[in-house]
């Protein structure tokens, strides 16, 4: 389905029909509900929409001010957008594609607000898809990228909906307006969860497309000469260019393996939710939103250094590189904002390192921060060791974790309030959380190739892949591991000379490691990271198709330009 989406470039008027409504209602239906709705949505009877921002929030969802309010004397609902700010605002498919949406609304019952819930609205009619009466409907125009899909507004004015209109798998008001506490309140946001994994492996696809095309078109471009007189060579064998090239390749796989985890762990923990166990929904909760912030921000800047290596031609639309960095932007800020992911991130890693100094010993992915020793003891370390590089990075990201933590401790004690050192200290707390969230995708990885069984040799390039990986991570930030002595200069300096030597190791196989993302030319509509090869044939052929020239001489000369070449001549 990823793969499928993101054929259509970010996607139509029906991606959310698939990625957030349907699996909203599988998530927070009852399962008469989903008797009700689940078939139709699968089998597209109806369509539709996952409307929760609004035109003033998006981020802060105890801020929407959409209501819904029981009548207890019909037994409905009543949806209403009181002010302009409440309107529905970005919801793909809502503009002129949907004819349902599940709405988040502040549910009062009873005269008491309970916060955001999940109401199912029909907004369009069956039969001929005007808008529902007191629905107002539109698309909000174009965007960056995406504009196949109708991103849209919506306002109610006091629509009456059924009772069991209510996504009621969790939280439930009876027919008296009597509210059911969910096992736990942002159960509600479980959608997000789920959503926010699967951004996980968008990125890696993004990923994997982007280096696909450029690494295959850097070994049809030749330019320059190495040595003098010499032919030129396919600039894929410049250590420049493979130094920007392979450490995106290295981070698609990793994002993918990350992505399999995530895919796992969602499942897992989900599984024990629906027995009744909340226990991991917490780190399944800072897991999603970390890993999505961290893989969607590497993915996007990622695709530009792809597309600064395709030189000019990476710069037309041609190359397919301008669509994929326009969807990967829209992932960062897509379901859940970055920052304010990360955020989530850092707040739970925070509550972790606070157990872990009273004593409590942590597990699953934040168990190395009881582990590591805050005091390092420097030495020459084996750089090409894979452990000693998953150390490093737990190091690193324990010591992160504990300043930003211990800063934040040090405010209060001055008299801050916790909220007003959690801000004074929230660019410290981020750098924590990305920090544990790569030490996270190392480990991964490392874990990953650790289990591959096919063939020696593949485990061989994939390891050669993951040090690739891991060292550039640690050159790229130097500073944070040599901070504390952790790493002493010379341990750098070891890590670039191996790191080279990993771009050289990893050049014979570059071509087969992007080969093996299987991404289908129809996929990656490029015409720089054509299969074949063809790169300039299907060039010249592709400008050709401009609609500019459909026409020999354009209208526009006939319009502006004959008119203003004539006036400036007849001045001479
Ligand atoms: C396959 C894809 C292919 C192509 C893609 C193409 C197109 C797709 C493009 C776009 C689709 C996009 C869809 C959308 O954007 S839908 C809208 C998404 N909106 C958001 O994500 C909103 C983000 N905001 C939030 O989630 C919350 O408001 C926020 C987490 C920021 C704060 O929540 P709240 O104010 O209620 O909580 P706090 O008081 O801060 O925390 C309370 C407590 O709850 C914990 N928490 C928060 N969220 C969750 C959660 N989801 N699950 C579990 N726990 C959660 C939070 O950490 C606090 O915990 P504690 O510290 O223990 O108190
Ligand atoms: C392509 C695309 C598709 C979308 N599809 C949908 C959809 O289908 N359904 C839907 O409901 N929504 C959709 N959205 C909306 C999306 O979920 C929101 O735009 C997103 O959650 C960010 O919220 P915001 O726009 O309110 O950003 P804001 O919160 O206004 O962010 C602006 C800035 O404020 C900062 N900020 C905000 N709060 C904090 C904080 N607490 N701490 C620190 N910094 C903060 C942010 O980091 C950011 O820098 C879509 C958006 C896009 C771009």
């Amino acid at each position: 389905m990823a793969a499928a989406l993101q054929t259509l470039g970010g996607g139509i008027g029906i991606t959310l029909h698939w990625i957030a409504f349907t699996p909203t209602i599988e998530q927070q239906a009852t399962e008469e509900q989903k008797k009700k709705w689940l078939k139709l949505a699968q089998d597209v009877a109806i369509v539709g929409a996952y409307a929760q921002t609004e035109m003033g929030h998006g981020t802060f969802v105890r801020g929407l001010e959409t209501t819904a309010t029981y009548d207890p004397s019909t037994q409905e609902f009543v949806i209403n957008s009181p002010t302009l700010t409440s309107t529905k605002w970005w919801p793909g498919g809502l503009g002129k594609t949907a004819n349902h949406a599940t709405v988040m609304a502040q549910l009062y019952t009873r005269g008491k607000c309970y916060g955001p819930h999940n109401f199912m609205v029909q907004i369009r009619s069956l039969e001929n898809h005007q808008p529902c009466p007191g629905v107002t409907l539109g698309d909000i125009g174009p965007k960056m990228e995406s504009n196949g899909n109708d991103n849209g507004f919506a306002r109610f004015d006091h629509v009456r909906i059924p009772r069991e209109n209510m996504l009621m798998k969790f939280a439930r008001v009876e027919a008296d307006g009597t509210y059911v506490q969910p096992p736990s309140s942002k159960l509600a946001y479980s959608n997000m969860v789920y959503l926010r994994g699967t951004f996980v492996m968008s990125a890696a696809q993004a990923l994997a497309s982007a280096t696909t095309i450029a690494v295959r078109y850097s070994c049809v471009r030749r330019q320059s000469e190495m040595k003098p007189g010499e032919p030129e060579p396919q600039i894929l064998e410049y250590q420049t260019q493979q130094y920007k090239l392979f450490p995106q390749l290295a981070a698609a796989y990793a994002f993918w393996f990350a992505s399999w985890f995530m895919t796992q762990q969602h499942g897992s923990i989900t599984g024990s939710m629906e027995k009744g166990d909340m226990s991991g929904l917490a780190e399944l909760h800072a897991l999603s939103a970390g890993l999505k912030s961290y893989t969607t921000a590497v993915t996007a800047r990622g695709i530009d250094v792809c597309r600064m290596a395709c030189g000019g031609h990476g710069y037309s639309h041609a190359s397919g590189l301008p669509a994929l960095f326009g969807g990967a932007a829209a992932l960062c800020t897509a379901e859940g904002e970055n920052t304010v992911m990360m955020l989530q991130t850092a707040r739970y890693l925070v509550k972790c390192f606070a157990q872990s100094q009273a004593g409590k010993r942590l597990t699953g992915t934040v168990a190395y921060l009881s582990a590591v020793q805050p005091s390092p003891v420097a030495g020459n370390r084996n750089m090409s060791d894979l452990g000693t590089l998953v150390a490093a990075f737990q190091h690193r990201a324990a010591r992160m974790v504990r300043h930003a933590a211990m800063q934040m401790q040090g405010e209060m004690q001055k008299g801050k309030a916790r909220e007003d050192a959690w801000n004074s200290c929230s660019v410290l707390l981020i750098k924590a959380a990305e920090a544990h969230v790569h030490s996270f995708v190392v480990r991964n990885f490392a874990e990953t190739v650790q289990t591959v069984e096919v063939d020696e040799s593949v485990r061989a390039v994939l390891t050669s892949l993951c040090q690739l990986y891991s060292l550039y991570g640690i050159t790229e930030h130097a500073g944070d591991f040599l901070k504390d002595g952790y790493l002493t200069g010379r341990d750098i300096d070891a890590a670039s000379s191996h790191l080279s030597a990993m771009l050289a190791r990893v050049r014979p196989d570059a071509v087969a490691l992007v080969d093996a993302f299987d991404l289908h030319d129809k996929i990656l509509r490029s015409v720089l990271g054509r299969y074949d090869g063809r790169v300039y044939e299907h060039l010249y052929e592709w400008a050709k198709k401009s609609p500019l020239n459909k026409s020999e001489v354009h209208e526009s000369y006939y319009k502006y330009l004959q008119p203003f070449l004539k006036s400036n001549r007849a001045k001479l």
